[in-house]
């Protein structure tokens, strides 16, 4: 694992989220991306060294939008980068953690994607992101 490479915050509302966080942050987000596969939107803005990715539910099954229903808005998951997906991956379930994929999928901002379900993570969902270069 290598720096936390976002932090995933579950709003319910994006484009008000969009203008608090360009208040609270001072940044623009540098893009938005629609990833049908997880219905939802996404935004992400750079700070420092690691970014916000917010995220709305398009659907009502979507992860996002279950969350929110669940346990209202807030810190949805911790992102880190990784060099070789594939092998952080067969390293972690060595280690006996539970992934939610079986191969890494497309995720946003131009990443390969794994989750690795919160209750093999002290009740934090973590995501596994590799640049696709
Ligand atoms: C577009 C890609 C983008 C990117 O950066 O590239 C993204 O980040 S997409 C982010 C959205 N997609 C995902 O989160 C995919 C992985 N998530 C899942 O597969 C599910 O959300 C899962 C398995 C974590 C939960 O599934 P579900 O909500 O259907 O099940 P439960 O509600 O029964 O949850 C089980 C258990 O886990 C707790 N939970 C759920 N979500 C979270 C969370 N984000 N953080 C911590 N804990 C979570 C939930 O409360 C249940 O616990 P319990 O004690 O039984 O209440
Ligand atoms: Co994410």
């Amino acid at each position: 694992m290598k720096n936390v490479e976002h932090i995933g915050i579950a709003v319910k509302n994006f484009s008000e989220a969009n203008g608090l966080y360009f208040r609270l942050l001072g940044v623009e987000p540098y893009k938005t991306e629609h990833v049908a596969s997880e219905g939802v939107n996404t935004s992400f803005f750079r700070v420092g060294s690691t970014k916000i990715e917010l995220l709305e539910g398009l659907t009502p099954d979507s992860a996002i939008s279950k969350f929110i229903e669940k346990r209202g808005e807030g810190i949805h998951h911790i992102a880190f980068e990784v060099d070789d997906i594939l092998a952080e991956m067969a390293r972690l379930k060595s280690e006996g953690f539970t992934l939610l994929n079986e191969q890494p999928k497309k995720g946003a901002d131009n990443k390969l994607v794994c989750f690795v379900h919160p209750k093999s993570a002290t009740g934090v969902l973590i995501e596994l992101t590799q640049e696709i270069k």
